[in-house]
């Protein structure tokens, strides 16, 4: 089988999300290349945290199986999480269905996520092996349905301010221009991880230093190197690191330079409206390039996968694959 899903960005490209049937009931899900557990608001949890959203009732599925020894709980590295307890449900992606899939059924969720009342649930992409459900972990969606597609892959469409798609078993060349580049992955850490050769600044020249990496859907912003994000910013007039805001700010009026991140031996662009993130105040812009400090490695997050087409390729030797949108 093959398919298609289309992907709605939240504000500011927040996050993007995508309509899913759990045991026939949709719900929108933030598709997370950056981990590995399937899980969604329910009917479990108390009342007033499932205000606003759409939740699962495994109750009202005639295809629910409840796992009752299985259990699960999970912290993101921005600080929010949830937990909870788990079925073995119909879960269908576009056209792509797992008969039987480990559907995370949250009893808990971190206020963080509460007044996001548009996202009702992730579902993970990274690989299998950091997925958290115990005492028997389970597979992602894509590892479910891997054998059944014609390719074992996956792409990411991710647009600026519009809606975009995720395929499941096919490359649409309709969706890129030129060639795909790819980067070989060390799938040790259950991430989509592979190491970018350089960088350059707006019309700078090309700076040769690997840096290892990862391609996370579910994390709005670039986060790279403190020595790379301090070169970027020293070419803005009147970026400054804020404390006070966690991170760098730009003038809201700044004509920001591209980012240029070589990978796979190519260049691959970020256009500088891209790192124009979202204001905070009146003049002042948050950007979309951060230093990656305490993360362990560089995250490719949406402010750099929404300038590109990019190819997850579950084969025997994973690989990530940019091409230009
Ligand atoms: C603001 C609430 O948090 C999220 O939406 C969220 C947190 C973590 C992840 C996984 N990278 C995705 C979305």
């Amino acid at each position: 089988q093959q398919g298609e899903v289309s992907n709605t960005p939240e504000a500011h490209d927040q996050s993007y999300l995508c309509p899913v049937t759990v045991g026939g009931q949709t719900l929108n899900l933030d598709f997370d290349t950056g981990s590995a557990d399937l899980w969604v608001y329910s009917t479990l949890m108390p009342t007033s945290e499932q205000r606003g959203h759409s939740v699962y009732n495994p109750d009202s599925s005639s295809s629910s199986n409840a796992q009752s020894d299985n259990s699960w709980t999970i912290q993101y590295s921005d600080g929010s999480g949830a937990s909870g307890t788990v079925y073995a449900d119909k879960v269908v992606v576009g056209s792509v269905t797992a008969t039987s899939q480990a559907v995370e059924a949250a009893t808990s969720v971190s206020s963080a996520f509460i007044k996001e009342t548009h996202n009702d649930g992730l579902l993970g992409l990274a690989f299998s092996s950091i997925n958290t459900v115990q005492p028997t972990q389970q597979t992602t969606f894509f590892d479910t349905v891997k054998s059944t597609l014609a390719k074992p892959l996956f792409t990411a469409h991710l647009k600026k301010g519009a809606p975009g798609s995720y395929d499941f078993g096919y490359i649409d060349t309709s969706k890129y221009t030129g060639s795909i580049t790819y980067a070989h992955v060390d799938t040790s850490n259950g991430l989509w991880e592979f190491t970018a050769s350089g960088y350059a600044v707006g019309s700078g020249s090309t700076v040769a230093t690997p840096y290892d990496s990862i391609a996370d859907t579910g994390t709005s912003l670039l986060y790279l190197p403190t020595e790379i994000v301090a070169a970027y910013y020293g070419e803005v007039n009147g970026a400054m690191y804020d404390s006070s805001q966690g991170g760098y700010t730009v003038p809201c009026d700044s004509n920001l330079p591209d980012f240029v991140a070589i990978i796979g031996g190519s260049r691959h662009t970020v256009p500088g409206s891209y790192i124009n993130y979202a204001p905070i105040s009146e003049t002042s812009c948050f950007g979309g390039i951060q230093a990656n400090d305490g993360i362990g490695h560089s995250v490719f997050g949406d402010v750099f996968l929404k300038s590109q087409f990019v190819v997850f390729d579950g084969s025997n030797s994973p690989r990530v694959g940019f091409a230009k949108q």
